[in-house]
């Protein structure tokens, strides 16, 4: 299976806080102006880098900060909903990701395409490597098998019939850890600096914190919803 080498990109988020600035529709900060403008606060206040979603956010906050950049594409579908498509991860890279995310699960793609031809195509053709968002140590073990260049604990929680979990998936961090040889990112559900420091003594190379740092409107609602106050609109 061919692999690009982890390149310099990687070397620039390892051991760091990689923001994830993203905004769904229904969120008010949706926009590359918004996501640019959270993305300069994350860098100025010490982020090594930055995921985002779409090409427009990933150009803009490319612009704005010059940190690497971790590019997806969410089509919104049910299952696989991470840059499922060559296609997507072109558009992300050419707007200037140095990495592509993917769904990277064994999870049939809506293509019909799968996770090992979709590596090979953004190594031979766009020349970054590539994180797979994995929900389990089998699909890290498959990821691994079809190329890819680093695991994320992304998944882990969503791809399952029960509800989302509250607490960050340090477990999966750590098995992923001692069950391929690649390098391992901390995503989904870190809300506390401990939570992260818990994560990096997993054997985490980066950590990625979106939600805790770049969403307001859900801080609010989980104030609000701990308080037990009457919830907003949305
Ligand atoms: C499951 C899924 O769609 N995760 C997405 C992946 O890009 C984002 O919605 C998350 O915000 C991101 O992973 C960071 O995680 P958190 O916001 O929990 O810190």
């Amino acid at each position: 299976m061919k692999s690009t080498p982890v390149d310099a990109a990687l070397r620039a988020i390892e051991s760091g806080l990689v923001v994830s600035c993203q905004a769904a529709a229904g969120n008010p900060l949706r926009g590359p102006h918004h996501m640019a403008a959270m993305a300069q606060a994350a860098a100025a206040a010490g982020a090594t880098g930055i995921r985002a979603e779409g090409a427009d956010d990933v150009a803009a906050v490319k612009a704005a900060t010059g940190l690497p950049v971790i590019g997806i594409r969410k089509t919104g579908d049910p299952g696989v909903f991470i840059t499922p498509t060559y296609a997507d991860a072109e558009s992300v890279v050419a707007a200037g990701a140095s990495i592509v995310a993917t769904d990277g699960t064994a999870r049939p793609r809506p293509d019909g395409g799968d996770l090992a031809t979709l590596i090979e195509q953004v190594h031979d053709r766009l020349g970054v490597p590539v994180m797979a968002d994995v929900d389990s140590v089998e699909a890290g073990r498959y990821a691994h098998e079809c190329g890819a260049d680093l695991l994320a604990s992304t998944l882990s929680g969503y791809t399952g019939p029960g509800a989302v979990p509250d607490a960050p998936d340090i477990a999966l961090v750590a098995a992923l850890v001692a069950a391929t040889p690649l390098p391992v990112v901390a995503e989904g559900r870190i809300r506390a600096p401990e939570e992260a420091r818990a994560a990096f003594a997993a054997g985490a190379f980066a950590v990625v914190v979106g939600t805790a740092i770049t969403n307001p409107m859900e801080i609010t609602r989980r104030f609000v919803t701990a308080l037990d106050l009457p919830e907003g609109a949305t």
